[in-house]
């Protein structure tokens, strides 16, 4: 199939008067992993309930690989895998019965599923325990099972939703790794999540959220150079002269701020690092401190909700 893997026009859902996705565009190309943001509300799990044909928008329409999620749900459950903050899965089954339960509604052929799910359950670490009941299982291993989940569908888009809520940091991290792995084999993923670090690692793309629209959308770079000013942060301790006065006026510059006694940061949209130091060493100074760092997506949230909630 050609063309993007997900596309939204005009995309909306009200709740009585209450507008959870309001006019929503937004495009997901092949091999992209895309990560939905924003605070608490803003609308993410609801689009991710319409990509998934689980609730029926109030106007606007939506096609993932080229389906209407509402008319050919079954088409769209076989070809699009959901992870979900908590997975419901069969307590009383174990995981290899869970996984050969997934494989039959999914159509797979009965010696085809076996290999996937041996696969599958080697992969996400899983094999020894494979026929313990899933009632067992932490919050880790259901979560791993999830992946195991999308492993036997075969899917070529998954939408994960919050995946590592109430993780532990390893746990998080392992999720995270088998995450990276399933898009660097071509699956499209998209992601929706609070952590704004692993976000930032892993997605191509990212949108903000906010109050049912997207905000911002693009890569972390770019939004960085949008709502900071550059997606450069440089950090100059000097002693001997007053860095701020020293490299004002500099090419690249947007924003000079001191964070400390003696201490500067920069924003810039290049790397200003030489120049920088050049003008405080001409201004008679001592760098004792120059660093470089690429802007987070942090800060890039922090200072977007900031400008949004002022303008409002
Ligand atoms: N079934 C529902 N009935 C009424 N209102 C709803 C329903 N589901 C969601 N909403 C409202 O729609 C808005 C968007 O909610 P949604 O769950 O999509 O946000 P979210 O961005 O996923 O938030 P979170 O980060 O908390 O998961 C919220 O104001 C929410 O209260």
């Amino acid at each position: 199939m050609s063309g993007p893997v997900i596309e939204a026009k005009g995309l909306t859902k009200r709740y009585g008067q209450a507008i959870a996705v309001d006019a929503l565009d937004l495009t997901v190309e092949r091999g992209e992993i895309f990560g939905l943001l924003g605070p608490n509300g803003a609308g993410k799990t609801t689009t991710i309930l319409l990509l998934l044909g689980l609730t029926e928008p109030t106007a606007g329409q939506v096609r993932v690989l080229g389906l209407d999620p509402l008319r050919q749900p079954l088409q769209v459950k076989k070809r699009v895998g959901y992870l979900p903050d908590a997975v419901g899965f069969y307590d009383g089954m174990t995981a290899r019965e869970n996984l050969a339960y997934t494989a039959r509604l999914g159509g797979v052929p009965i010696e085809e599923a076996r290999s996937r799910i041996a696969q599958a359950l080697a992969r996400v670490r899983l094999q020894d325990v494979a026929d313990r009941r899933v009632a067992t299982f932490s919050r880790g291993m259901r979560q791993r099972l999830g992946i195991a989940d999308l492993l036997v569908k075969a899917c070529e888009v998954a939408i994960l939703d919050e995946p590592t809520s109430g993780l532990d940091p390893q746990s998080t991290q392992e999720l995270l790794d088998l995450i990276a792995r399933l898009a660097r084999e071509g699956m499209t993923i998209v992601l929706s999540s609070h952590l704004l670090g692993m976000v930032q690692t892993l997605c191509t793309r990212v949108a903000l959220f906010h109050r049912g629209k997207v905000g911002l959308i693009g890569k972390v770079g770019d939004l960085a150079s949008r709502v900071l000013g550059g997606s450069y942060v440089v950090e100059i301790e000097a002693s001997g002269c007053d860095v701020a006065a020293a490299v004002q006026g500099l090419a690249g510059i947007t924003r000079v701020a001191p964070v400390g006694s003696g201490l500067v940061r920069i924003d810039a949209d290049r790397d200003v690092r030489g120049d920088a130091a050049r003008r405080i060493v001409e201004a008679g100074g001592a760098l004792t401190r120059l660093s470089m760092d690429r802007s987070s997506l942090d800060e890039v949230y922090v200072r977007y909700f900031e400008q949004v909630s002022h303008a409002a």
